[in-house]
């Protein structure tokens, strides 16, 4: 198969969709890659170490578009790109759909095969692809929270941890999963005072396990979300439903009654969003106020650290890539179910229930005739 991997283009986005040795691991297999000139340079990843590799560089987005059977990306397809895309050509990233009415219908025009990184399941219940991005937005976003909560960036000017003397802030998780529990590991080390709530019993009771008396576990529910909300100096928003868009689970008016000062960083804008007074930014601008409550809402966070994040979701997607790449899409999605859970839409039909809002969708099975 000739596979093609064009360079990164939303704001600050430096990953790319195959390292080199994944290249490799395709090129073994008989497969033929064709990557953008430059798309890793700014993450050290040259262009001699994939032709070393046994890539081929292109100048331009467009022939990779016009020429490889599927495109390797990172992040959704930007509006022009989607227009590239063409009937029976595997487009395999994240796309997080459904908060992005647009993008659906323009990859419904497509008539292209979307695998979708962040609905692919695991046989655990867990999403593999997804997983490595937010284990990274995770840790990420007590550092993020922490440097808002500066009053240089606006916040109160709280140091998380405290000092001896001082008390530590207060820093609530809602959403117990992978983003969750790296946020909270990460504000324990840092010795803030810290809660998580999650809908899951399960996830509540291996979260007490794992961390002990240093974390605070508390089932979510409305009363419990205002509780910790109004409290805390740092929220992290980290809930999810997968494939659908976020709940909104803090309110306008529960922000308006927020500490001033405080901060909320909403990890999962990506699919829409958890506080009502969401919206996305970018690494250039990733942070905004209301009612004097910091919002730091950036939809790609993992693209700040690239090196790190382009070998851990490279580490993740390199068996789902070679199974396409030597199977074709049909029996790699045929073969298995959780490629298959992957897959948002095909041929112009939507084939992921938490695209429903956005019209009639057909299952996944069904519609390849599986
Ligand atoms: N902004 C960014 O750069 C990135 C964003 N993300 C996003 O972060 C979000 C979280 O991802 P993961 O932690 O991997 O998901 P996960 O599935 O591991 O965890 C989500 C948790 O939310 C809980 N939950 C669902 N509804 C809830 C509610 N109403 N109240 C409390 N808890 C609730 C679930 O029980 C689950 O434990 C996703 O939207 C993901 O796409 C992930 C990586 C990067
Ligand atoms: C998961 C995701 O949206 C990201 O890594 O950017
Ligand atoms: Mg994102």
């Amino acid at each position: 198969m000739l596979v093609g991997v064009p360079k990164e283009i939303k704001n600050h986005e430096y990953r790319v969709g195959l390292t080199p040795g994944n290249v490799r691991q395709l090129v073994a297999h008989g497969h033929q890659v064709i990557v953008q000139r430059g798309a890793g340079t700014a993450i050290g990843l040259t262009d001699e170490l994939y032709t070393a590799a046994g890539a081929t560089l292109v100048d331009e987005p467009q022939e990779i578009f016009a020429r490889a059977e599927m495109i390797v990306k990172v992040k959704e397809p930007q509006p022009h790109e989607c227009c590239m895309l063409r009937p029976g050509q595997i487009l395999f990233t994240y796309l997080h759909l459904a908060p992005d009415p647009e993008q659906t219908r323009l990859l419904q025009q497509s008539g292209a095969v979307c695998i979708a990184y962040e609905t692919v399941t695991d046989r655990n219940g867990g999403l593999p692809l997804l997983a490595p991005m937010s284990e990274v937005a995770g840790r990420m976003s007590i550092q993020a929270g922490a440097h808002c909560l500066e009053k240089s960036y606006g916040g109160i000017g709280i140091l998380l941890g405290g000092v001896p003397g001082t008390p530590p802030a207060k820093v609530a998780v809602i959403g117990g999963g992978v983003v969750g529990t790296n946020a909270a590991r990460m504000a324990i080390g840092l010795e803030a005072y810290v809660t998580v709530l999650d809908k899951s019993l399960d996830r509540l009771r291996q979260l007490d396990m794992q961390f002990g008396r240093r974390l605070n576990t508390v089932y979510s529910n409305d009363e419990t979300v205002e509780q910790a909300v109004l409290e805390a100096d740092l929220v992290i928003g980290a809930v999810l439903v997968p494939g659908a868009s976020a709940p909104k689970v803090v309110s306008r008016e529960m922000v308006r009654r927020m500490k001033p000062g405080s901060v909320l960083v909403d990890v999962a804008i990506d699919q829409g969003g958890c506080f009502e007074t969401s919206h996305a930014t970018t690494h250039d601008n990733p942070t905004y106020v209301v009612d004097g409550v910091i919002h730091y809402c950036v939809a790609n966070m993992p693209g700040a650290v690239a090196r790190t994040s382009t070998f851990a979701l490279n580490n993740a997607t390199a068996p789902f890539v070679l199974a396409l790449a030597d199977k074709g899409w049909r029996t790699a999605l045929t073969d298995d179910v959780h490629l298959l859970n992957g897959l948002n839409v095909f041929e112009g039909r939507l084939t992921h229930p938490g695209l429903a809002h956005l019209g009639d969708v057909v299952p996944a099975g069904t519609a390849i005739g599986a």
